[in-house]
């Protein structure tokens, strides 16, 4: 059978505020979509591994956690990834076995399902510590693992959600001083408006130095925010402040989510 390959794949360009052009993936089903999520793994991937012994990848959760399970799972037989390392762009601050711990989400699904990823490959956060300590000790570990060659953590790549709000990671509209961020890499979050109030989170500076970053965002409910965050760079949503200083951005969308910027194709 033919693998379903994304509907159409395009570039938008004019967009002043940008520093680099925004690829966009949009799918016209699920099939289609979990194909561009596995193709994009496959060409950062393989692009890491070129440049270097480690791939870096920093994961979302949410709707993810399923999305990339089924990428993993077709690609099992292309993909090496032994040598992938899987952080958290923002974490629970609950114990690791909670169901509210994303860890925990993925563990779930990868140790039964994708019998190739090892659990030393998930770096994870120590929520037996302090709050503020948790942070501090999770930032020590990106950059001890992370390629530090331009003085920062730069990840291979970073996936991330958006919220109907526009939140990601656990950057929230509620809490615009997360974003002014400009030292600390990964920061404590104490109530998040959404569940659970305690969190840790990656910061703009850290996110922004990455090579690849991709949104994945499904659902026709996330179709204006999605063109107001990607399109209007509406600064009231933290999504729309991911802007990779040199890195590439990509937004995979299904057909509901992209409707609204179907037109600048
Ligand atoms: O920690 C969390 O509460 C979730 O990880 C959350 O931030 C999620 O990533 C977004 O809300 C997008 O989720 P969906 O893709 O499921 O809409």
């Amino acid at each position: 059978m033919l693998a379903a390959r994304p509907k159409s794949s395009f570039i938008i360009t004019n967009m002043p505020d940008r520093k680099r052009p925004l690829k966009v993936i949009r799918a016209d089903s699920e099939a289609q979509l979990v194909n561009g999520l596995a193709d994009l793994l496959q060409h950062c991937s393989q692009g890491a591994l070129a440049r270097q012994d480690r791939f870096s990848v920093g994961l979302s959760g949410g709707s993810l956690v399923q999305l990339l399970t089924k990428a993993l799972k077709q690609r099992a037989g292309d993909l090496n990834t032994a040598k992938w390392t899987f952080f958290f762009c923002d974490e629970r601050y609950v114990p690791q076995d909670d169901s509210d711990s994303t860890y925990g989400a993925y563990k779930t699904e990868w140790l039964t399902q994708l019998p190739g990823i090892r659990d030393s490959q998930f770096v994870t956060a120590n929520t037996a510590k302090s709050l503020d300590e948790c942070a501090a000790d999770y930032e020590a570990k990106v950059k001890d693992r992370v390629n530090c060659d331009c003085g920062l953590p730069q990840f291979d790549l970073l996936l991330l959600g958006m919220g109907p709000d526009g939140h990601t990671c656990s950057l929230f509209p509620e809490q615009p001083a997360t974003l002014q961020e400009t030292q600390r890499l990964v920061i404590p979050i104490r109530n998040s408006p959404k569940p659970p109030p305690e969190r840790i989170t990656f910061t703009l500076p850290l996110i922004n130095n990455a090579r690849d970053v991709a949104f994945v965002v499904t659902g026709a409910g996330k179709a204006s925010v999605v063109k107001r965050v990607f399109v209007d760079l509406d600064k009231e949503f933290p999504a729309a402040w991911v802007n990779p200083d040199q890195g590439q951005l990509t937004l995979i969308v299904d057909a509901g989510a992209g409707k609204e910027i179907e037109a600048l194709k």
